[in-house]
């Protein structure tokens, strides 16, 4: 039997028609892009279409597209680049953004003892825009980074808020999107963002290949040095069969957008509704319940089991075939809390096990049945 998969967001499955294409690549295109002769030239092309097809998606212009190994690398280029060659001293940012950006902001304090402020959350994990709007108030040159999407909680950030807020107060403004490109459009003419990290794992595409978008003339400098590839941005071969399966992916998901999000929106609210009928004593983590302020791509639930059963239950899950992720009160058995539930769950709450279920088009309505009759009948 083939797992029920509802850990999407921690990947997705890559779609045929992106594996044809990167496959044609690998074999045909093996050519370097830095080589002058006609092998090398058509690798170069396939690079720079892809490029191009992408910042249309964004109405931003080809040279703002900077290929990375994914979301970490992209998050870690511009943030690096921000405190070391933009003259940035103080980084606003959130308790619950990925390790990707929290772990470099904390490396960049300890290297060059930058200012880092945490803004306030309510309740349910959603930033206090007054709070951030109190912090702008600064004389640092500050470079705020908050993520589009949570990857645990699906709460949606108001990015074009907090976009023209730093626009006010002449701050650089990152964001995350990693879980939020390829399921949610962006157009980067009208938003005044200056940065943004993409991954291809997270819509179908392969893994090992993201993009940042570097908005021009910001100063950006490379994380990592050797040959002049990415325009001086990022040295190193390029993956060419990565960045056509990133750029098809990507043209894929924007060209279903519209049915193929209706389509995973009415599996979520199906399994919303089924939760609450068969386990009402579940809660809905953050904003996950809510249709609107929510990703419609996950959910993540208290279950009523102990944290000490937990680390069983997920275990038993395995065993039924079903892939979800801890997401979590209690992760491989220790009794230790994810740190964006620890921020947004409250004591009674967090005494209960969470999961976080996330879907794709590749989900049913029967996987769910499934999924909650297994959830119904370990609990
Ligand atoms: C919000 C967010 N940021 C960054 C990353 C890291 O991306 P990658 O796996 O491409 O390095 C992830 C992946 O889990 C994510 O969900």
């Amino acid at each position: 039997m083939t797992p029920v998969y509802f850990d999407n967001a921690a990947t997705t499955k890559i779609r045929d028609k992106v594996i044809d294409a990167m496959v044609t690549v690998m074999h045909n295109n093996y050519g370097n892009a830095s080589s002058t002769h006609s092998l090398g030239r058509s690798s170069k092309a396939l690079i720079e279409y892809s490029r191009k097809v992408i910042a249309k998606y964004f109405n931003v212009s080809a040279s703002e597209i900077v290929f990375t190994s994914g979301g970490t690398e992209a998050d870690n280029l511009v943030l690096r680049s921000a405190v070391r060659d933009m003259g940035v001293t103080r980084i606003i940012t959130s308790k619950i953004e990925h390790h990707a950006v929290l772990h470099a902001v904390a490396q960049l304090k300890t290297e060059y003892g930058i200012v880092v402020d945490y803004v306030d959350l309510d309740e349910n994990g959603q930033v206090d825009y007054m709070h951030l709007e109190g912090l702008l108030q600064s004389t640092h040159k500050t470079l705020v980074s908050l993520m589009h999407v949570n990857n645990e909680i699906g709460n949606i950030l108001d990015i074009k808020r907090v976009a023209f807020l730093c626009k006010a107060h002449k701050a650089l403004f990152h964001s995350d999107t990693v879980q939020s490109i390829g399921h949610y459009e962006l157009d980067l003419k009208a938003l005044p963002i200056d940065f943004l990290a993409a991954s291809a794992h997270k819509f179908h595409g392969p893994k090992g290949v993201g993009f940042a978008f570097v908005r021009k003339g910001s100063g950006l400098k490379p994380l990592i040095f050797g040959g002049e590839q990415e325009r001086g941005y990022r040295a190193g071969t390029e993956s060419i069969h990565n960045i056509i399966g990133l750029e098809k992916a990507l043209t894929q998901a924007y060209e279903h957008l519209a049915e193929e999000r209706l389509y995973i929106k009415d599996l979520k609210q199906y399994f919303i509704e089924k939760l609450k009928l068969e386990l009402p004593n579940s809660v809905f983590n953050g904003l996950s319940g809510d249709m609107e302020k929510s990703t419609y791509t996950l959910v993540n639930v208290g279950l009523p089991i102990s944290p000490e059963k937990s680390a069983m239950f997920l275990f038993q899950l395995d065993l039924k075939n079903i892939a979800c992720s801890k997401g979590s009160a209690c992760q491989s058995g220790s009794i230790q809390a994810s740190h964006v539930l620890s921020e947004v769950v409250g004591v009674n709450d967090f005494q209960k096990t969470s999961l976080r279920f996330s879907f794709s088009i590749y989900n049913t309505k029967e996987e769910v049945d499934y999924v909650i009759g297994v959830l119904k009948d370990l609990i």
